[in-house]
């Protein structure tokens, strides 16, 4: 049996990367976490009735090039997110470096599943970078392994249920061909990363007082 599936995410400082994986596992919506370099949530949840144990490594934007450049923590990941906001232009430029590095130095080995993510499309109104659709044809990525969506952790539960879901399935596509496709992913408490432990986690990074931070 394969152990949990192990996915990065990564991204500039404040593009709201904590805030999306407290929307998956939880529903809640935090409008503030303690800063840490690296934070890991564990989960298990149903995907088309199929228990999976997922592992996130959420990693400080706090230069997330250099960070990001670590090969042999992104070797061990099943699955890298990267996250802009689709109201900060450099938030998309360093996600595109990131997706170029990554690119350039996994080869040969075979690509893994790569999510870009716009997150804050509640604030539409200030956006600055274009929606996915409109791609340039700077995207030479494995078009089989390359999601690009949006969202919005702050007013979208089901939208970034949805994305997530589509994500955690592209992945085991890739564990595991024979997989049949699935259809939907409930939350569910059970042996790794309990609510308790989730919990405790979440409530060691939810803190107003450790940083001023405004919204992008
Ligand atoms: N308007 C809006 N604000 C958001 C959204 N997601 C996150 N935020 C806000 O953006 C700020 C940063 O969110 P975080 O989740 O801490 O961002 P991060 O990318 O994990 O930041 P680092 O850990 O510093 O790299 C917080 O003030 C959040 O409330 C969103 O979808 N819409």
């Amino acid at each position: 049996m394969k152990g949990p599936i192990h996915i990065v995410v990564l991204g500039k400082e404040g593009v709201g990367k904590t805030a999306l994986v407290v929307r998956f596992l939880t529903k809640r919506y935090l409008s503030e976490y303690a800063q840490t370099d690296e934070a890991i949530y564990e989960r298990n949840v149903s995907v088309d009735e199929r228990n999976t144990a997922l592992r996130f490594t959420d990693i400080s934007g706090k230069d997330v090039e250099r960070r990001a450049a670590n090969k042999e923590m992104i070797s061990k990941m099943d699955g890298i997110i990267v996250v802009y906001s689709i109201i900060d232009r450099h938030s998309f430029d360093v996600a595109k470096n990131i997706i170029s590095w990554l690119q350039r130095e996994r080869r040969p080995a075979p690509p893994i599943p790569l999510l870009l993510l716009g997150n804050k499309c509640d604030l539409g109104h200030r956006r600055v970078v274009e929606s996915p659709g409109l791609d340039s044809p700077d995207w030479q990525t494995d078009s089989d392994c390359f999601l690009r969506f949006e969202c919005s952790a702050c007013d979208d539960v089901d939208g970034v249920d949805e994305v997530f879901t589509k994500f955690i399935r592209k992945i085991q596509e890739k564990r595991d061909p024979s997989s049949k496709p699935p259809r939907k992913v409930n939350h569910h408490s059970s042996g790794l990363g309990s609510p308790t432990q989730l919990r405790a986690a979440i409530r060691r990074r939810f803190s107003v007082f450790n940083r001023d931070r405004t919204t992008f």
